[in-house]
């Protein structure tokens, strides 16, 4: 008889890694280096955030998964795949919430990319109403994009981009254009969502504050070029335990890592963000 392991050893298979991903951009006064030997991987159903100061190569980092650009060394490979073009598996959130065509109403602009994709209209209707219930914004979908606040234009963004059903939905700063009660009730129903959904995401932002409350992991990068300065575990943090102690140790903790007279010092592994008192 076959002796039958008592537990699963072999790890999962990230969805998502990056490899030695080093990004450049070709300019008239020569190549900007945007990352320099970036590696990582993300898991299904993680909220994988990418931190780090403005000009580390955040942006230029999702625009490569997002496969509108190629890495100059190293490797992005989705599901086993590389990356080699854009593809409806990846869907950007930007914070320019005038991605959404003003001539069109919400639910178009939810409808739009799906038809434009191969969905059946019939199907695609069915995904547009579901995704905009769960938004809150059935009762707009006749509506203009001219006539809608800020967080409502973000949550059509984000039901256009969920209706597409990606294996990995990328957010580059999809919140930092919103006041902050907006972007606070934002981060709160994002987090609702992957509640109730547990979609894969890959956030992006400079916000220290936004990342420990958006992110079960955080992968900090070091100012221009961006290089991994560290990878925390941040799954114990929320809104609800924004003021706590153990909170503002860890926004302490990643600032020094950031910025501090730790910045030069060797990558950090990963750890949890958490600081013992
Ligand atoms: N199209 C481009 N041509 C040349 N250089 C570029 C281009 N886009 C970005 N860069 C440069 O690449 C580097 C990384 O830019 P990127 O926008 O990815 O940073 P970021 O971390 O997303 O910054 P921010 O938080 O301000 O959005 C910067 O030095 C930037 O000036």
């Amino acid at each position: 008889m076959r002796a039958i392991a008592p537990f699963n050893l072999v790890p999962p298979e990230p969805l998502l890694r990056a490899q030695h991903v080093t990004l450049e951009y070709a300019s008239e006064h020569g190549v900007v280096r945007a990352t320099d030997d970036v590696s990582f991987d993300v898991y299904r159903g993680d909220r994988f955030v990418l931190l780090g100061p403005s000009g580390c190569g955040k942006s230029t980092l999702l625009k490569a998964i997002g496969g509108f650009i190629a890495p100059r060394a190293g490797s992005l490979h989705l599901g086993g795949t590389p990356v080699t073009g854009p593809g409806p598996d990846r869907i950007v959130v930007f914070q320019e919430f005038d991605q959404l065509p003003p001539w069109k109403t919400v639910k178009q602009n939810v409808l739009f990319p799906m038809l434009a994709g191969g969905v059946a209209r019939a199907e695609a209707e069915v995904r547009a109403r579901h995704w905009l219930g769960k938004v809150g914004l059935a009762r707009f979908a006749d509506a203009y994009p001219h006539t809608l606040s800020g967080g409502m234009k973000a949550r059509v963004a984000i039901a256009r981009a969920l209706a597409m059903q990606p294996a990995v939905l990328l957010m580059d700063e999809p919140f930092a254009a919103l006041d902050a009660l907006t972007r606070r009730s934002m981060q709160e129903e994002l987090q609702a969502l992957w509640d109730e959904i547990g979609f894969t995401m890959l956030f992006v932002t400079h916000s220290i504050e936004e990342a420990l409350v958006v992110g079960n992991r955080i992968l900090l990068l070091s100012p221009h070029p961006g290089r991994v300065r560290a990878e925390l575990n941040s799954h114990q943090f929320s809104l609800a335990s924004a003021g706590s102690h153990e909170f503002q140790a860890a926004t302490q903790r990643i600032h020094a890592l950031l910025f501090g007279a730790d910045a030069d010092a060797p990558a950090v592994q990963p750890q949890p963000a958490q600081v013992q008192p």
